[in-house]
C-alpha cells in the first residue's frame, strides 16, 4: 500500500441493508451447507458451522484450507457459491485479515477517529483511548500509519477491527509481529472483550498461543471440516500433529 492508496473497505461490517447475509433472528453468526468456489478451485466445501455470543472460537487449518475465505464469508466481503450465512439483522462484524488497510498519511490516532466516525452507533471517545493503551499502540499515536513498523501496523488493523465494538470479531493470527508483551496484554484484552454477547473468532497457526482459553475449536483441511467442537487437550495435540504433518 502507498500513501495515495486508500483502505479499501470499512472494516467493521453491519447486516442491516444489504443482502450479503440473510437477516434472521438468530443469536449467532451460521453458515448453512457453504460451498465457495473460485473458478475451478473449491476453497470450501458444504460447511455449516455456528459462531455463538459469548464464545472465544479458534479457527485452525494448514495454509490454502479456506480459513480466509470463511473470513471473506462471515465479514459480508464475499457471497457463498450455495449454501446461505445466517446472522442477527443488527449484528456487526469487525475483522483483521490478509493485509492491513488504512489511510497511510492519517496518524494512528486520526485512523481511529475516522473509523469510529463511520460507526452507525459511534462508541464513546474514551473507547479509542482504551485501545490505544490495551493494544499498546500508545508510543505510536501521534506517528503516520504508513511510517509505523509490522508490528504497530498490526496493532493498529486490530484497533480498527475494534474500533466499533462489534459483536463479532474475526482476526487472522492477531499476534503475530508483535512483541511478548504486547502479545500478553492483547490476549488478555481479547478475552476481556469476549464477554456473553460478543464473539471473538481467532485464526491461527499457533494454537498453544490461545488453546487454553477457547471455548471451541474448528479445524478445516482442504475446504472441508474436520472438527469442530470443545478443544480438549488430546483433541488440539491430534490436530497440532495434523497441521505439522501438512506444513
Ligand atoms: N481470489 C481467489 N481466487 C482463486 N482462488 C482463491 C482465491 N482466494 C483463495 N483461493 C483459493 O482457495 C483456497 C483457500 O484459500 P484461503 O486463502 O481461504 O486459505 P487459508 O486457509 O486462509 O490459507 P493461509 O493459511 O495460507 O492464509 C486455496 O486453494 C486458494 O488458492
Amino acid at each position: 500500500m502507498t500513501d495515495s492508496d486508500p483502505p479499501s473497505d470499512d472494516r467493521t461490517e453491519r447486516s442491516s441493508g444489504h443482502d450479503r447475509a440473510k437477516a434472521t433472528d438468530t443469536d449467532g453468526l451460521t453458515l448453512v451447507d457453504v460451498t465457495k468456489r473460485y473458478g475451478e478451485t473449491t476453497a470450501l466445501e458444504g460447511l455449516s458451522l455456528t459462531f455463538c455470543p459469548g464464545t472465544f472460537h479458534g479457527l485452525i487449518g494448514p495454509n490454502g484450507s479456506g480459513k480466509t475465505t470463511l473470513f471473506a464469508l462471515l465479514a459480508g466481503l464475499t457471497r457463498p457459491s450455495s449454501g446461505r450465512i445466517e446472522r442477527d439483522s443488527a449484528a456487526t462484524v469487525g475483522y483483521s485479515f490478509q493485509e492491513p488497510r488504512f489511510y497511510p498519511a492519517l496518524t494512528v490516532r486520526e485512523n481511529l477517529e475516522i473509523f469510529r466516525g463511520f460507526a452507525a452507533e459511534p462508541p464513546p471517545k474514551t473507547w479509542l483511548e482504551t485501545l490505544l493503551e490495551e493494544l499498546r499502540l500508545e508510543p505510536a499515536a501521534d506517528r503516520r500509519a504508513a511510517e509505523l513498523s509490522g508490528g504497530f501496523r498490526k496493532k493498529l488493523d486490530l484497533a480498527l477491527a475494534l474500533v466499533k465494538r462489534p459483536q463479532f470479531l474475526l482476526l487472522d493470527e492477531p499476534l503475530a509481529d508483535v512483541d511478548d508483551y504486547s502479545r500478553r496484554r492483547i490476549r488478555s484484552f481479547l478475552e476481556t472483550y469476549q464477554t456473553d454477547d460478543r464473539t471473538v473468532v481467532v485464526s491461527t497457526h499457533n494454537v498453544a498461543a490461545f488453546a487454553d482459553r477457547l471455548d471451541r475449536l474448528t479445524v478445516i483441511v482442504d475446504g472441508d471440516l474436520r472438527f469442530d467442537g470443545p478443544p480438549k487437550d488430546d483433541v488440539v495435540a491430534q490436530y497440532r500433529t495434523v497441521l505439522e504433518a501438512t506444513e
